[in-house]
């Protein structure tokens, strides 16, 4: 809080309006106060040096109070949006406080008042949100420790639509992966709870009192919000810490809008076995949202056809929540299906013309709503019908044509009300249409009328006066006046009184003019008054229908994606998957849709077969070959299956998919303070100890992290345990050709490879995918490629045909020292390798207490053939 503020005695120094400045900026303390004074949003003391670092604005000093000059910076209230979203964006919270009194009648400073807090999850304005993402306010508690408990009840309200949703989680892993979908804009967590920077970093952190994360108090405030008397109807009472984080939020939100809430009607758990799950990692990995690299092309912007930013948004959330309930997935598959023999641009005009109406429908709820979204509601409402009956009549479109209702009363209405394109503002009026409203026409041709007679006073003064270039004029301090040149000061009459006087005019008033002036004002006013009267009553007619018109347009938004979906696979050649009961995936002819989105030449499809007999596919093959891409290709295709959409295949066939799980690539997690290695293990860990039968895993290189041994041990270890004990359905990239023979032969495992051919000494890549395991990896070829200096890999292929000649060297206890002579590099390059036989640790491992004789007959049987073959070699 300001320095400004310490004892009563220094605070009486101040002048009247800095105390009233002061009273208000102690109750916030924690947020920017912009302080209305006339046109201008004024910032005072730590808040103005604050305001100006952050928005570039000048410092500047207003007098002096209790003796000391103040600290001022503002901005103009007309371009305070910017401002503010500037600040915003910042992760800084700012309290509007408006003149609520008539300076006219206030004796001292004016009545001023906070009328909102705006803060980073807060906002609904149109002109600080994103039209594309959603902006969520989530709260994070944990759970009271009783036996049933989960560890972490999350809550999560997107204002700007309504919607509200509580999830329950029991691990820091899947706190994060629900973090990293939501990315909340805000986040809210308990005083007493210490929050870990690696849970989540990316919006504003806020520490709010522990009472209000209580359970019980937040469910008689949900209750209330509600007004129901239990909510067992919502099916969330089993998620006590949740709704202990519902309440937390409800708290916050009434404390910063200072505004009924209505928009919010529900409040739904989201059950994690709902949604096929995947952690955090995979998330950003897979790229479903946002590129790895921070750049813009992912899996929702290359299929991404809607046509509204509601739909846009629902996209988004779908790719980044797959649901796993058939029926849903197949009603949805019929409709895109069904989409597909529609006009589908003459869909889209419609749906554009019913626009963003989830937000809009929030704004009217929050009695926020503009001139404009008042028009947009009018145009939703208009093109309902029409959208109605183009869809009529098809079945598998019934379940969202049943949803979306007109409403003819209330767009009769709005038709009526409203002018063709209104201001942007109600505050000048000139929103309401002539003929809706008896009253406000009345005063409306009474102001104008005035208007009329003070074009009758003017001729007639100018035939009095015989001054032609006599005019009527208004300013705001003169009010009407009769305007006449210098010049002509002789003609002026006696009845005239001068006002003001300019370079080369006078101006005069006359008694009739005073009271006509009385009259316009007031007759506009009065209109105004009316008018804004009436815009309220609109705004509440609309609210009355809020429930049925949000239901409207939550069937609108998924019509709309399905339209997007129903339109890319036409002009992608994307075909309807198949959802089976039988664990595993089918893939023919599969494509990657990012990939191949950014090709100029043909991608080149291949297939995948994941099945009882096949769970692992061990692949093989040259860098650069396409190991990443097809096992990406899989994921993606699995992930829009389960949002609803057709897949770039020629046939794909799902088993279930609980999770999908990713370790690819190699990133320092810098924030959390770990290496590329123990990230790598992090993210293996994670695998191992989660992944079911049902679970799509793709490991790119596994143990490329640390020296080549223990890479490859830890690589046969996971690839091992994978196949036996989590029997997951695995895609297994790997430069190890070890694993080839080991892993690649055990039951269940198959080996696959990425072709390459040798075309004068330069590799060409074939990018197909076919059984067996890759003859070798073509690494110093590719290095080639990508320019590695001549000298260098002339002394690459000389230690690489050493290495080869070395006969077994991997499979040996013994010292490899390369031969140092004839190289074209003057650096030196020895390299020693002394380590254990691999079946030696696995030996070392067994616990063969637990072991059945059988399984004990196998192990011994495995190693034999091991070393068979290494022999034979
Ligand atoms: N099926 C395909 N059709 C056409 N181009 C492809 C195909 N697969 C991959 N490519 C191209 O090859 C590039 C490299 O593919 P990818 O990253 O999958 O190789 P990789 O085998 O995983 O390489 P590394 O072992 O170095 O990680 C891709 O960026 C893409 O441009």
């Amino acid at each position: 809080m300001s320095k400004a503020t310490t004892s009563n005695a220094e605070f009486s120094a101040h002048t009247p309006m800095m105390q009233q400045y002061l009273r208000i900026k102690a109750e916030h303390s924690d947020t920017l106060l912009f302080y209305r004074m006339g046109d201008f949003y004024e910032l005072f003391y730590d808040d103005a040096k604050k305001a100006a670092e952050l928005l570039d604005i000048s410092l500047t000093q207003r007098g002096a109070s209790n003796g000391k000059p103040i600290p001022m910076a503002g901005v103009p209230y007309h371009a305070a949006e910017n401002y503010l979203a500037r600040l915003l964006q910042l992760g800084e919270s700012v309290a509007i406080c408006e003149q609520v009194g008539d300076p006219a009648t206030s004796k001292g400073p004016v009545e001023r008042q906070v009328v909102r807090v705006l803060t980073p999850g807060t906002v609904t304005d149109e002109a600080l949100l994103s039209e594309t993402s959603e902006n969520l306010l989530v709260a994070v508690t944990t759970a009271a420790r009783s036996e049933r408990a989960a560890a972490y009840g999350i809550a999560c309200l997107d204002l700007a639509s309504g919607r509200f949703t509580v999830t329950e989680c029991n691990t820091e892993a899947q706190l994060q992966a629900e973090l990293q979908r939501l990315a909340p804009a805000e986040l809210l967590y308990p005083d007493t709870l210490q929050w870990q920077k690696h849970w989540f970093a990316g919006g504003t952190l806020r520490s709010r009192p522990d009472w209000e994360f209580a359970s019980d108090s937040a469910i008689a405030l949900l209750c209330r919000q509600f007004e129901v008397q239990h909510l067992d109807g919502f099916g969330v009472s089993h998620l006590p810490a949740a709704l202990g984080a519902a309440g937390a939020i409800l708290s916050y939100v009434k404390l910063t809008q200072r505004a009924a809430l209505p928009h919010i009607q529900e409040i739904r758990a989201e059950q994690s076995s709902d949604a096929v799950q995947m952690d955090a990692a995979t998330q950003r990995n897979l790229e479903l949202v946002a590129s790895l690299s921070g750049g813009t092309i992912s899996l929702y912007s290359t299929i991404n056809r809607t046509a509204t930013a509601m739909g846009a948004r629902l996209l988004r959330r779908w790719l980044q929540r797959p649901i796993r309930n058939t029926e849903q997935l197949n009603a949805r598959y019929d409709a895109v299906a069904a989409l597909q023999g529609e006009d589908l641009d003459g869909l889209r005009k419609l749906l554009r013309a019913v626009g963003d109406l989830e937000r809009v429908l929030s704004r009217i709820g929050l009695r926020s709503a503009r001139p404009r979204d008042l028009t947009r509601l009018r145009s939703a409402l208009q093109v309902i019908p029409e959208l109605r009956s183009q869809l009529a009549g098809r079945a598998a479109l019934e379940q969202w044509l049943a949803t979306i209702t007109e409403f003819p009363e209330l767009r009769a209405t709005l038709e009526k009300a409203l002018v063709e394109s209104p201001p942007l503002l109600i505050r000048d009026g000139g929103v309401l249409a002539d003929g809706f409203d008896e009253e406000l026409d009345e005063q409306r041709q009474l102001a104008a009328g005035a208007t009329d007679f003070l074009r009758k006073i003017e001729t007639r003064e100018r035939e009095r006066t015989g001054i032609a270039t006599l005019k009527v004029g208004y300013n705001k301090v003169h009010g009407y006046y009769l305007e006449a040149s210098r010049s002509a000061a002789a003609h002026i009459p006696a009845d005239y009184q001068r006002r003001q006087t300019l370079k080369n005019a006078e101006r005069y008033i006359i008694p009739e003019l005073k009271t006509y002036e009385d009259k316009v004002l007031q007759a506009q006013s009065r209109a105004l008054a009316r008018e804004k009267w009436l815009y309220e009553a609109l705004l509440n007619q609309a609210a009355e229908h809020l429930p049925a018109l949000q239901r409207s347009a939550q069937a609108l938004a998924e019509l709309d994606v399905l339209h997007s979906f129903a339109d890319y696979a036409l002009s992608h050649d994307y075909h309807r998957p198949r959802l089976q009961a039988q664990s595993g995936i089918q893939l023919r002819a599969a494509r990657h849709p990012v990939i191949e989105a950014q090709l100029d030449e043909p991608f080149i499809a291949n297939d995948v077969e994941l099945s009882e007999q096949r769970r692992m596919l061990l692949i093989t093959g040259p860098n650069m070959g396409g190991k990443s891409t097809y096992m990406r290709q899989t994921a993606l295709l699995a992930i829009l299956a389960h949002c609803g959409s057709f897949v770039p295949a020629q046939q794909a066939d799902f088993g279930p998919i609980d999770r999908i799980f990713t370790r690819i690539g190699a990133s320092d997690d810098l924030a959390s303070g770990r290496s590329t290695f123990m990230v790598e293990m992090t993210e293996a860990a994670t695998i191992l100890h989660n992944a079911t039968a049902n679970s799509l895993v793709l490991m790119d290189e596994i143990g490329r992290g640390t020296s080549t041994y223990d890479g490859l041990a830890l690589a046969w270890a996971c690839a091992e345990a994978l196949l036996q004990h989590n029997q997951a359905l695995t895609l297994f990239a790997t430069h190890y050709f070890e694993l080839t023979q080991s892993i690649g032969e055990l039951s269940g495992c198959v080996n696959v490879h990425v072709e390459a051919a040798e075309h004068d000494e330069k590799i060409v890549f074939e990018h197909r995918v076919s059984d067996g395991a890759a003859s070798r990896s073509f690494g110093v070829q590719v290095a080639q490629l990508a320019g590695l200096p001549r000298n260098v890999l002339s002394r690459a292929k000389q230690v690489l045909q050493q290495l080869e000649q070395a006969p077994h060297a991997q499979h040996s206890q013994r010292e490899l020292k390369l031969d140092q002579t004839a190289s074209d590099t003057s650096q030196q390059m020895t390299k020693t390798v002394t380590k254990e036989h691999p079946l030696l640790s696995e030996l070392a491992a067994l616990e063969v207490n637990q072991m059945t004789p059988l399984e004990a007959l196998q192990w011994l049987a495995r190693w034999q053939q091991q070393l068979q073959q290494a022999q034979a070699e």
